[in-house]
């Protein structure tokens, strides 16, 4: 029997958690497809206050890349919404006319922003906070404009005014109630974090009932039910969410509140599963990640065929993820005639501490100014422990868990609560698995993988557990979390032991992973072929767009882009790209910034008839190797020019293209220094000069925007070939995989790399290597249009069922 088609709707944390789930207990059960109508690959929604913030950046956020989609089978769709569910012919309907049939489907479609319903709420400059779209319009907004508005004193809203506040702006957070956070929060630790966050810069409006958004197109202003007013730039609505159900009930399925879903996360339809923010269970909609992971886990055991247990609800423990404040709230806040409180509250300190009794059994939890004992506390009231011998006040001055208390905490203490991670599991990854840093027991375990705060005591536990092993090992980069080793280890070990395959560098290198990642397959791909210049490349640990030898773009779609050699064509050339792309109807055709023409929105499927109709090279536009050699028209017709850039160019591209190397690689050649070829700013950058050359290295001209430096001045183009060859050659054999040369010559020193290029014996030497490399490679396009066992395994279009 065949596999069964898996549809999800919605990419965020609660949907793709439970992929990885099913991954984890049957990677074989099904095909699996993902429509996401963000046009990102799953990322962590709960960093984007960090982002705001300015502790993260959007990169950062990503939790699953393209890669990992394409690793696991995965067909993605981003920046597709599904509009239509026929349950019964069990189809989803795609807005861009797509259609997917399903065996089975899981609805994942999160929760949108409440925005308030009043007068003004759709003008420019009304937002929510939900998404990346948001937090970068807030960021924008901040460059042009001073004052904003966050209307919601809960948890994203106080995070909003936060980041808000870090990017400059005055702002204002305007509060229905009597008191912050009034759903986690008591009148006591509520008054002490208003005070706090007023010392950070935040202004409160309390008790304000917002009536109009006033303003011509943009807002300008807010208008409460007092009559008073407050100006606004920027209005944030946060004043809660509601979850995302308008195409579930449309589909004819059962919706209350949310999507209502039975324990094994169920609908009331055959064959269609809820989860995460749009899902009601036993009458409640979770708004955090805990105890979706934990529907998650059941839901993928469902679809597993191992429907063995039962999701029976969650407790929810809250934190706010703002610098300065320290707060945890779970449970019931108020006392009432069946509780009984034991509470410390030290004003010098700022310390309140309450926790709620009933029947011997703690129903409920606010610290504030200390949370160490958190974690204790929260898994005595989760596990409903009898506390009747432990009512004075010492039972909350522990002290908690500091790096000293690791060694006295319980193994089954929960240690990451987003994930529901306790010490041992973490002690069992270091111990067994090799790992040692936060981000690789993250990899192994999940833990620290979403809101982040657990990672301090993540570190702590490796210390402890690691001992003095943990000082060799601090502060080493590793290739990825499946090995303790860095690059240059890995190598030197390659070397040594002779190793010749990825399988083998992982087996006997002990990776922790059977199969390694996203991260280090690439990698030892890279290191193998740089050590052995007669290397098998190993095409299926590529990253994706060098798999396909063609760059994936945002719709799931390709996009080609010949070689054209120095930025020189011809006009047959130019007739050809014409007749290809009105052909296979490409969606553009662009003028790319390295001086060729690309054809962008091209199938999968069609991508080895049009590289055949072209009859032209890879631009390699998608490789971590020599993208293009730009050049400026140079002596050939310019008046200024004192050399023949054109033609060194073009040499140049042709001696050096297909070459493997950590990162891509630019060049530019012009031939005068008013650089029209923008040299001061490619990995390698030639300038002509009255009788020679200039030669530049180490620029950059995207993120991390940097000049080259001179390397040297030549007389001969000769000389141009072997210093570049030479510096070439060294940065593929010293640079760690994706370092961009810029990164790799202010880590060196430009000094260093001089000694080495200059050095005639060493610069021979690496031009010999280098020569044996260049002389393996083959026209990759060329070997596709050939080889029809290439064209089978990888451009060939999985059908989509039709109905
Ligand atoms: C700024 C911020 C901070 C947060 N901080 C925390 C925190 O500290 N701790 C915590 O536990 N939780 C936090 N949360 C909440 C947490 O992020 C959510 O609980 C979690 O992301 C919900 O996951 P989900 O998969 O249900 O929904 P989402 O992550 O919202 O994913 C749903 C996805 O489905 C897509 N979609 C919707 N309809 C369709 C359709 N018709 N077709 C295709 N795709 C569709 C949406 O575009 C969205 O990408 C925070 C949330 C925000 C916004
Ligand atoms: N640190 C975290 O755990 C974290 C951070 C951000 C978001 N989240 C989650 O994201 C979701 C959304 O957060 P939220 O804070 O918007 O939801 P929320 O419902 O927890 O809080 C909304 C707040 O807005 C106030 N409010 C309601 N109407 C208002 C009005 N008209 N004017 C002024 N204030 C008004 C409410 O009194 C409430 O305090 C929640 O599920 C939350 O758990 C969690
Ligand atoms: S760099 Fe100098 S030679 Fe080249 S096009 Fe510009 S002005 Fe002319
Ligand atoms: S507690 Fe949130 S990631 Fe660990």
């Amino acid at each position: 029997m065949g596999k069964k088609q898996l549809v999800m709707i919605g990419n965020g944390m609660a949907g793709v958690r439970v992929i990885e789930e099913i991954l984890k207990l049957d990677s074989d059960l099904y095909n699996i497809t993902i429509f996401g109508k963000e046009p990102h690959p799953n990322y962590n929604r709960i960093q984007l206050s960090n982002v705001l913030q300015g502790n993260t950046t959007f990169e950062e956020t990503i939790m699953n890349d393209l890669t990992w989609y394409e690793s696991n089978h995965i067909q993605l769709f981003t920046g597709e919404a599904i509009t239509r569910i026929d349950t019964e012919k069990q189809v989803v309907f795609s807005n861009k006319g797509r259609h997917v049939k399903y065996d089975e489907l899981i609805l994942a479609t999160g929760s949108l922003p409440f925005i308030l319903p009043v007068p003004g709420a759709d003008k420019e400059g009304v937002i929510g906070f939900r998404d990346i779209q948001d937090c970068a319009e807030m960021i924008q907004t901040a460059k042009q404009y001073k004052k904003a508005v966050v209307i919601g004193g809960g948890l994203l809203g106080l995070e909003a005014a936060k980041g808000l506040i870090h990017l400059g702006m005055k702002v204002d957070v305007v509060h229905l109630m009597e008191h912050l956070m009034e759903r986690q929060l008591d009148a006591i630790a509520s008054t002490m974090l208003k005070k706090e966050l007023e010392q950070q810069g935040m202004n409160f409006l309390m008790e304000k009932a917002t009536v109009e958004l006033t303003g011509t197109d943009r807002v300008d202003g807010i208008r409460f039910k007092d009559g008073t007013e407050v100006e606004a730039d920027l209005v944030v609505m946060a004043a809660g969410i509601k979850p995302n159900v308008e195409l579930a009930k449309q589909s004819g399925i059962y919706v209350n509140r949310g999507i209502v879903v039975n324990d094994f996360m169920e609908t009331n339809l055959p064959h269609v599963y809820a989860i995460g923010e749009c899902a009601e269970h036993r009458e409640i909609v979770y708004g955090l990640v805990a105890p979706l992971y934990e529907q998650g886990k059941i839901l993928a055991q469902t679809l597993c065929n191992q429907k063995d247990q039962r999701y029976e609800g969650s407790i929810t423990g809250t934190q706010l993820k703002v610098s300065g404040v320290d707060l945890f709230s779970a449970g019931e806040i108020y006392d009432d005639e069946s509780s009984k409180s034991i509470v410390v509250h030290n004003e010098y300190e700022g310390v309140y501490k309450k926790v709620l009794i009933r029947a011997h059994r703690i129903v409920g939890i606010v610290l504030y100014g200390d949370t160490k004992d958190s974690n204790r506390l929260f898994k005595m009231l989760n596990e409903k422990q009898d506390v009747s011998d432990c009512t004075s006040i010492s039972f909350l001055q522990s002290g908690g868990t500091e790096t000293n208390d690791i060694a006295t905490m319980p193994a089954d203490e929960i240690v990451c609560g987003c994930n529901g991670i306790n010490k041992e599991t973490i002690v069992n990854a270091i111990q067994q698995d090799g790992v040692t840093t936060v981000e690789q027991v993250g990899g192994c375990t999940n833990a620290g993988r979403s809101c982040g705060r657990c990672k301090p005591v993540i570190q702590d536990i490796i210390a402890y557990t690691l001992g003095d092993e943990f000082a060799h090992t601090a502060g080493k980069k590793t290739v990825c979390n499946c090995t303790t080793l860095s690059r240059d280890e890995v190598v030197e070990e390659i070397n040594e032991k002779g190793l010749t395959t990825i399988k083998e560098v992982m087996h006997v290198l002990n990776w922790s992973t059977d199969e390694g990642c996203s991260k280090c397959r690439p990698a030892l791909n890279y290191f193998l072929g740089m050590v052995y210049p007669d290397y098998r490349d190993e095409r299926d640990s590529r990253l994706v767009n060098e798999k396909m030898h063609a760059n994936i773009q945002k719709d799931g779609t390709y996009s080609v882009i010949p070689r054209m050699y120095g930025g020189v064509t011809t006009a047959k050339d130019l007739r050809k790209l014409a007749d290809v792309a009105e052909k296979y109807n490409v969606q553009l055709l662009k003028i790319t910034g390295g001086q060729r023409i690309g054809l962008y929105g091209l199938e999968k499927g069609q991508l080895p008839d049009v590289w055949e109709e072209l009859g032209m090279p890879s631009g390699y536009a998608y490789g971590k190797t020599l993208r293009t050699v730009k050049t400026c028209v140079g002596a050939q017709f310019c008046r200024f020019g004192t050399q023949d850039s054109m033609s060194l160019g073009i040499e140049l591209e042709k001696r050096f293209e297909r070459l493997d190397t950590p990162h891509k690689v630019k060049m530019g050649v012009s031939a005068c220094p008013r650089n029209c070829a923008e040299a001061g700013i490619k990995d390698v950058g030639i300038v002509g000069l009255d009788g020679g050359w200039e030669i530049y290295v180490a620029g950059n001209g995207g993120t991390d925007l940097r000049a080259g430096d001179l390397l040297c001045k030549v007389k001969t183009e000769e000389e141009v070939f072997e210093i570049t060859g030479a510096y070439l050659q060294y940065y593929r054999e010293t640079a760690l995989y994706l370092e961009r040369t810029s990164s790799w010559v202010d880590r060196l020193g430009l000094e260093h790399v001089k000694e080495v290029v200059f050095n005639e014996e060493k610069r021979n030497e690496l031009n010999i290597r280098l020569s044996k490399t260049l002389a393996r490679y083959e026209e990759p396009w060329q070997k596709a249009i050939e080889d029809s066992s290439i064209r089978d395994a990888y451009y060939t279009t999985r059908e989509i069922m039709k109905v």
